[in-house]
């Protein structure tokens, strides 16, 4: 369902894509869709064809009907291995095997079931954007000739005229192209435990939403399977509606790399066009020379040849950036994963060199943030923690406006952080029950808005139980501000008398 906000339009730089059709607040529903087909990510996955599962386990069931489908269960109960799929399987002379060695040939072949069972869709589906005259000097080409091409000619899926008409790289293409990674329900054991991305789903409306490095929209996939896409952002009338396809939390060169080299185009929007990525720095050096400026690119066309300091206009070479960031990169790869300490000392180190919000430095701030978070709650963790994540806020809100994951979980962490630190405060007698009072009252604040980003989070995702748990801990932090505000030693310090010591907060 594409709501009537938007409309498919097209223009010859961008192809098509959906634009507004009137103001649409932050928080609008946008689209809701079920994927076209689901499946594994990459070679040597087993899947269930019911219920897209991953499996683990070495003797795997097949559908008693066509006798090709891994499933879980032979009872299997999940709805993704439709008729059409079991007759086209029991038809054509594929089996079982060839899915368990070759996992990549699961989502072309899920793809040409719709080719007799269903004109508009195989229709839809074969409009959508492959880039094959892009792809034809790639590697992948090859690797789609020999692997899927070939096999699926050899077990008469596909005839001679489909590969002269190059129809199993059109899908391969389009499946690279347009397909969303998905995590959720991913393992049939503890799906939150295992790599995340390993299926994709190909969605026939959302394939048409362009990319930008600061996108409009949140999305979000339910346990079905359904991609939910809300403004994130109010969008004006007449404006493009967009995702990032890529990391906000990478620099410049970084992303219109991966975007050039899985999308196949140039990313030429404001944050890609200016050197300094909207005043965060995220990919500038502190200038060696005058210490002062930041060392960014000159060149936005993404050619990168010198970069310059913004205030000693130095230049320098695009090739000595290149290798201070992976000599940083190399340093940040052999950190201990779980060390404090190591983390805390390269982060220092590292400063010297580069910008505060730097990407290197950013993910070193975020590892910081989780080990913070998983170790024993001491003061002066609590505020490191707190530092950390007010560091971070201000830049997530530039990088991914309005409703943000990132935003959602940091306030989160944030408030965590200052509650623990108050309550240990209050404990050892160095703030009173009034400044207490205010810490609760911001912390309230803190998870209202926290709630706002994971809102629209689905329930059993990891985000969507934090913000489950963000309700909790505001229920509890209203119910102590209440007892608090109620009790006889809150009363005084609120007539600002003296504080009676044996408050209820002795109970902390
Ligand atoms: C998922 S499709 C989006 C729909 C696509 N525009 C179409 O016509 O089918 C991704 C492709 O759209 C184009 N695209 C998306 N965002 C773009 C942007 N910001 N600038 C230029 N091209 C873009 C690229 O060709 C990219 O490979």
């Amino acid at each position: 369902m594409v709501t009537s906000f938007c409309e498919i339009t097209q223009d010859e730089k961008q192809g098509r894509y959906l634009k507004t059709t009137q103001n649409v607040p932050e928080g609008s529903l946008i689209l809701k869709e079920e994927p076209l087909v689901i499946g594994p990510e990459g070679v040597g996955v087993v899947f269930c064809f019911c219920c897209n599962k991953i499996l683990n386990g070495v003797k795997i069931p097949v559908c008693p009907k066509c006798k090709t489908a891994s499933v879980c269960n032979e009872n299997c109960e999940g709805i993704w291995h439709s008729d059409n799929e079991c007759d086209f399987f029991s038809k054509c002379s594929v089996q079982c095997g060839h899915f368990l060695v070759n996992s990549q040939i699961i989502l072309p072949l899920r793809c040409l079931v719709f080719r007799n069972s269903n004109n508009q869709k195989w229709d839809e589906l074969l409009k959508l954007e492959s880039h094959l005259e892009k792809r034809r000097k790639c590697p992948v080409w090859k690797d789609i000739a020999i692997n899927i091409e070939a096999l699926f000619l050899n077990l008469g899926i596909i005839s001679k005229v489909d590969v002269e008409n190059e129809l199993i790289q059109k899908i391969c293409g389009i499946l690279d192209i347009n397909s969303f990674e998905l995590r959720t329900n991913a393992f049939i054991d503890n799906y939150s435990s295992g790599p995340v991305h390993v299926l994709r789903g190909l969605y026939l409306k959302a394939a048409l939403i362009n990319h930008d490095c600061v996108g409009n929209t949140h999305l979000a996939i339910d346990d079905n399977y359904n991609l939910i896409i809300h403004a994130s952002i109010d969008i004006p009338v007449g404006a493009s509606v967009y995702f990032n396809y890529s990391n906000p939390l990478k620099g410049n060169n970084e992303r219109r790399l991966i975007l050039r080299q899985s999308k196949y185009f140039d990313c030429l929007c404001n944050r890609c066009l200016d050197p300094s990525e909207l005043k965060t720095e995220i990919s500038s050096l502190r200038c060696p020379r005058c210490k002062h400026g930041f060392v960014r690119p000159v060149n936005v066309d993404g050619s990168y040849n010198m970069w310059s300091c913004n205030t000693c206009q130095r230049d320098f070479s695009h090739s000595l950036v290149q290798s201070t960031i992976i000599e940083a990169r190399a340093l940040l790869n052999s950190l201990n994963i779980s060390d404090i300490a190591e983390h805390e000392e390269l982060l220092h180190k590292l400063l010297k060199t580069f910008s505060p919000n730097h990407f290197l430095l950013l993910e070193i701030k975020q590892n910081l943030i989780g080990l913070y978070t998983q170790s024993e709650p001491k003061v002066n963790k609590l505020r490191r923690k707190i530092e950390l994540c007010e560091e971070l806020l201000p830049l997530f809100r530039v990088v991914e406006p309005g409703l943000s994951r990132m935003q959602g979980i940091t306030l989160y962490e944030l408030q965590s952080a200052r509650v623990l630190l108050a309550e240990k405060r209050v404990k050892n007698k160095e703030i009173d029950e009034k400044a207490f009072i205010e810490v609760l009252k911001d912390a309230d604040s803190l998870l209202k808005q926290s709630i706002k980003h994971l809102l629209y989070e689905p329930k059993c995702s990891p985000e969507g139980r934090l913000c489950l748990e963000c309700l909790g801990e505001l229920k509890r932090i209203r119910s102590l501000m209440t007892e608090l505000e109620l009790s006889p030693c809150c009363n005084e310090v609120k007539s600002h008398r003296k504080k009676d010591k044996t408050s209820c907060l002795s109970e902390l």
